[in-house]
């Protein structure tokens, strides 16, 4: 196809590894696929300059706002996020223009000595600051300290070889990303350990009046974009009424009348003790009612009681 434009396309990202990587790879699609010049601009955001733990920043939403701004202000064309990462509100004046295939979307172990998380001595001391990890880690009833940890994926694994910790848990896509699969120990199984919701997608956004909106679109996979929302739509419809961890995660499998979304979620108290865990399937172009629904059984089934559950005042 023709370049939509003759200037090159202003792609900002962050300064990490891990994210100019991401760019990067979306960089080559835009050249390789829409034939267009792209030039990578970086955008500082408070995310990458502040050492404060992430929750008392406003969430990951401090990775996203910063491109954002820099795509309204006309700064940059293009901007790459995480998915996972990605607030469920839509922003105004910015469209998510393209969902390319995803990485796998697992978690993994990274432990001393190639160890899994079962072989992990009793005490062991694992390094993560993502409630959703904590949670289901916790229930897995291993009696591993678990201990909140900040950095880049570099630095979180750095800090397994040098001893500070035993184990770390990433998401398996980072370290696709950066071609450091080897360091992985365990892939962790969904069906004791679910993903964040869009975990292992990029999103692709632009300004929603700019030509490019449509160019974009041919970088969507649909089968991506379909898992994903379905995801986002169980924890938006939960954040309204639940504040507890959160593991989504969908798939388009073959079912009896051709594809279909075959959607699990978990919502979890602090601690792992207690959790709503249910799962439905539903037409591959009605994911975002596919995930209301599951999320409003979930809710019916008590995950918004799962932070103020008697639990913690008898058991402590
Ligand atoms: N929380 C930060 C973050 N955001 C996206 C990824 C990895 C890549 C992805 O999930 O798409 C990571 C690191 C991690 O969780 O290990």
């Amino acid at each position: 196809m023709n370049a939509p434009t003759s200037r090159p396309i202003r792609l900002g990202t962050r300064a990490s590894a891990l994210a100019t990587t991401q760019s990067g790879h979306v960089a080559d699609l835009i050249r390789e696929r829409l034939g267009c010049e792209v030039e990578l601009v970086e955008v500082a955001t408070e995310g990458d300059v502040s050492s404060a733990p992430l929750a008392t920043m406003g969430g990951t939403g401090v990775f996203v706002s910063a491109l954002r701004d820099a795509l309204l202000e006309g700064r940059v064309d293009v901007a790459v996020h995480s998915l996972k990462d990605l607030p469920t509100a839509p922003a105004d004046g910015i469209a998510l223009a393209a969902i390319p295939p995803r990485e796998d979307p697992r978690d993994v172990v990274v432990a001393r000595d190639g160890l899994t998380l079962g072989e992990l001595p009793v005490g062991s001391r694992l390094g993560t600051g993502s409630p959703r990890r904590v949670s289901q880690l916790a229930a897995l009833g291993l009696g591993l300290e678990l201990e909140g940890i900040r950095g880049n994926v570099d630095t979180r694994i750095r800090k397994v070889r040098e001893g500070h910790y035993d184990a770390v848990v990433l998401a398996r896509a980072g370290l696709a990303r950066l071609g450091r699969l080897e360091e992985v120990t365990e892939v962790l199984d969904p069906l004791q350990m679910l993903p964040a919701p869009g975990q292992g997608a990029l999103a692709i956004e632009c300004r929603s009046d700019d030509e490019l909106v449509t160019a974009l679109a041919q970088l969507d996979d649909p089968a991506t974009r379909a898992a994903v929302t379905a995801e986002r739509a169980v924890l938006s419809t939960l954040e309204a009424g639940c504040s507890a961890p959160l593991g989504a995660l969908a798939d388009v499998v073959e079912g009896d009348d051709g594809d279909e979304l075959w959607l699990r979620a978990v919502a979890l108290s602090e601690d792992g003790g207690l959790s709503v865990r249910m799962s439905a399937s539903g037409p591959v172009d009605d994911a975002a009612g596919l995930g209301q629904r599951l999320a409003s059984e979930m809710l019916a089934e008590g995950a918004a009681d799962l932070m103020t559950a008697p639990h913690f005042e008898d058991h402590q």
